[in-house]
């Protein structure tokens, strides 16, 4: 998505969730200046791990039954697994890296650092709401691509997306997929563990905002399928297709 468009997106998004632009500025002006301090952590696009058939892993409800499936009847080894954050879990549980998490380090951070030691890229978002985040796990992280939802500044990216899920499709697509498997990616309004580390049981009914979020990445996606030349299958329909 060119940088025009995605502001249209990101002005309505200011205002139905009352975010303050400032403050989404001051997390990426962070995020740069210690990206930019730490030239041996920061990779760019072109680092990345790709090909043009990716898997991006979502933290819906039908996360594991997807991972399974896909274990079982697919060759992961030809794909670009990109984990959209608190999916990361999912992935580790199965014994799955990803070749790429997306997060803005709100997901199970233990895990992600796990997965980043162990050779995961990882791409960082800076928002108004994750700045003592980035403070405190920035320095655990190495091989960091920094994205930002304002104008990109300095070394910051900016290729479209809202939650990690959707930003990952956006990814993807800059990186030249032409074929994209979305896994665990139910929309809707059931959130999971992996997607709220601290809820006890193993589903949760989502929040309001949790509920328009996630009505942004799926709104955000089928622009995507809409507009982008990519091919993408997402598993809970092909699901309902089987029957
Ligand atoms: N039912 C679902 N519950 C949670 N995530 C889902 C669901 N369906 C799709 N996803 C995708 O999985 C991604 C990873 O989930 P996670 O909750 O860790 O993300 P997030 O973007 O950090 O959200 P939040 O800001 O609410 O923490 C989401 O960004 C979303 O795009
Ligand atoms: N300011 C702000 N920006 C965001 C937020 C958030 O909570 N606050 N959450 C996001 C992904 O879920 C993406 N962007
Ligand atoms: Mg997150």
């Amino acid at each position: 998505m060119d940088l025009k468009t995605w502001i249209g997106w990101y002005e309505k998004i200011i205002e139905d969730f009352k975010f303050d632009p400032l403050a989404d500025m001051e997390a990426a002006e962070y995020l740069n200046d210690f990206l930019q301090e730490h030239e041996n952590i920061k990779v760019d696009m072109d680092e990345l791990p790709h090909n043009d058939k990716f898997i991006i892993f979502g933290a819906g409800p039908s996360i594991k039954k997807h991972l399974k499936f896909l274990k079982e009847d697919f060759d992961l080894g030809v794909f670009t697994m990109i984990a959209a954050d608190g999916a990361t879990t999912a992935l580790l549980e199965e014994s799955i890296l990803p070749d790429i998490i997306v997060t803005d380090l709100d997901g199970n951070i233990d895990d992600i650092i796990r997965a980043n030691k162990a050779g995961s890229f990882v791409v960082v978002h800076a928002h108004g709401n994750n700045l003592e985040r980035l403070r405190f796990y920035l320095p655990k992280l190495r091989n960091i691509l920094g994205t930002t939802q304002t104008p990109p500044i300095g070394d910051l990216h900016n290729f479209g997306g809202f939650t990690d899920g959707d930003r990952a499709v956006f990814l993807a697509v800059e990186l030249g997929a032409k074929l994209i498997i979305l896994a665990g990616m139910d929309f809707g309004d059931i959130i999971t563990k992996y997607s709220r580390p601290q809820i006890s049981e193993k589903t949760e009914k989502a929040d309001k905002i949790k509920r328009l979020k996630l009505e942004y990445a799926k709104k955000l996606i089928d622009w995507i399928m809409e507009n982008e030349d990519v091919k993408i299958y997402n598993l809970v329909e092909a699901k309902l297709l089987k029957g």
